[in-house]
């Protein structure tokens, strides 16, 4: 079982002296979990821990930009859950943490506080403030501090680096497909149902509507999902992910999911939706019959989709 310890909370014993991989993780792709193949199989006595960053520092630096991420932190450390890390330290990156120097990040966190025996990064990470420490920097003082270092050249594909960049670059572009591959599984999004306009069942269609958070926002349009009840059921239906052009140009974009052969309240329950396939575009319509007829369409195709998948 997992263990996580955030900024202001003291390390066990047990969590100390053991290899840890820094970065932010989002996504928790498939270059993320080869870096911990990697450390698992050079320090296989030593316990695998990861150390992160809550929010992930661009949140923090560009507070204006749009949500980017591909996994909220609740998903991500669920993702290094099940890679089988054993510890988790989601240090938090305040304006203070980050105006740490580079030199004090090494001694009082990655020595002191978290008494690290070994770490590993990527080729490119920097850290401290301005980004002042490199792995030049890192390797110098890891040496005198006795730490060991790993510096992994990052895995790819025949497209180049896998990053979690390109595989928001893909949702961007509706290629959940895609996504998926660099992913290592498919992209999927947690959230609570809650309550929206009420229109859904009226045309046949009920919608649980889910907001995307943090989230990057995938292509607007219809998706062929599967989705995951708390209970455990697995189930699949389609989704719109956009406006609702049609009604109102809304501010807000909105991950609506019809459940099929399905026919419950569901308010305030958490919802796993992954996005399988990318139907269509989201589209205009001159009013609710022109909409209906034209999701009866999406979800034949969703069903479809998932004929051809067995
Ligand atoms: C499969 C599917 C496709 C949809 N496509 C569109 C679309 O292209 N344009 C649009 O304005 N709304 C689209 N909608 C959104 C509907 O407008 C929305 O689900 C409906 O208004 C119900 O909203 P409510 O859940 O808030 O009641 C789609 C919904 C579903 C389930
Ligand atoms: N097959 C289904 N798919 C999705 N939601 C369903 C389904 N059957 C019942 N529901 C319930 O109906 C609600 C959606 O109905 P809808 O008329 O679209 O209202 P709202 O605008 O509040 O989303 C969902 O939140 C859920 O509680």
């Amino acid at each position: 079982m997992t263990v996580i310890f955030e900024s202001d909370q003291p390390v066990s014993k047990e969590a100390r002296g053991s290899v840890a991989v820094l970065g932010n993780f989002d996504g928790v792709h498939r270059g993320h979990v080869y870096l911990l193949q990697q450390l698992r199989q050079q320090c296989p006595d030593l316990p695998l821990s990861v150390i992160t960053f809550e929010p992930h520092p661009r949140q923090l630096f560009f507070k204006e930009d749009a949500p980017f991420r591909l996994t909220n932190a609740k998903e991500r450390n669920a993702a290094l859950t099940e890679q089988g890390v054993d510890f988790i330290f989601q240090i938090n990156f305040t304006p203070e943490f980050s105006s740490l120097s580079a030199h004090d990040f090494v001694h009082q966190i990655l020595h002191e506080h978290l008494g690290v025996a070994h770490i590993a990064c990527g080729e490119c990470f920097a850290f401290g403030k301005g980004r002042s420490g490199n792995i030049d920097y890192l390797s110098s003082e890891t040496q005198s501090l006795g730490i060991g270092l790993t510096v992994v050249k990052p895995l790819q594909d025949e497209n180049g680096n896998i990053s979690s960049t390109r595989i928001r670059h893909l949702l961007k572009e509706g290629q959940p497909v895609q996504a998926a591959e660099l992913l290592g599984r498919v992209w999927s999004i947690q959230a609570i149902v809650q309550h929206g306009d009420k229109r859904g069942r009226t045309i046949g269609f009920p919608t649980a509507n889910l907001s995307l958070g943090e989230h990057v926002e995938p292509k607007c349009g219809v998706y062929a999902v599967k989705i995951a009840l708390p209970d455990g059921q697995i189930r699949i239906g389609v989704a719109n992910v956009g406006y609702r052009p049609t009604f109102t140009q809304e501010s807000e974009c909105r991950l609506e999911v019809h459940l099929f052969d399905f026919d419950q309240d569901i308010y305030g329950q958490e919802l796993k939706v992954w996005l399988h396939a990318f139907i269509r575009a989201e589209k205009r319509f001159s009013g609710l019959e022109e909409l209906k007829e034209q999701i009866v369409k999406d979800a034949s195709d969703a069903k479809e989709f998932f004929n051809t998948l067995k």
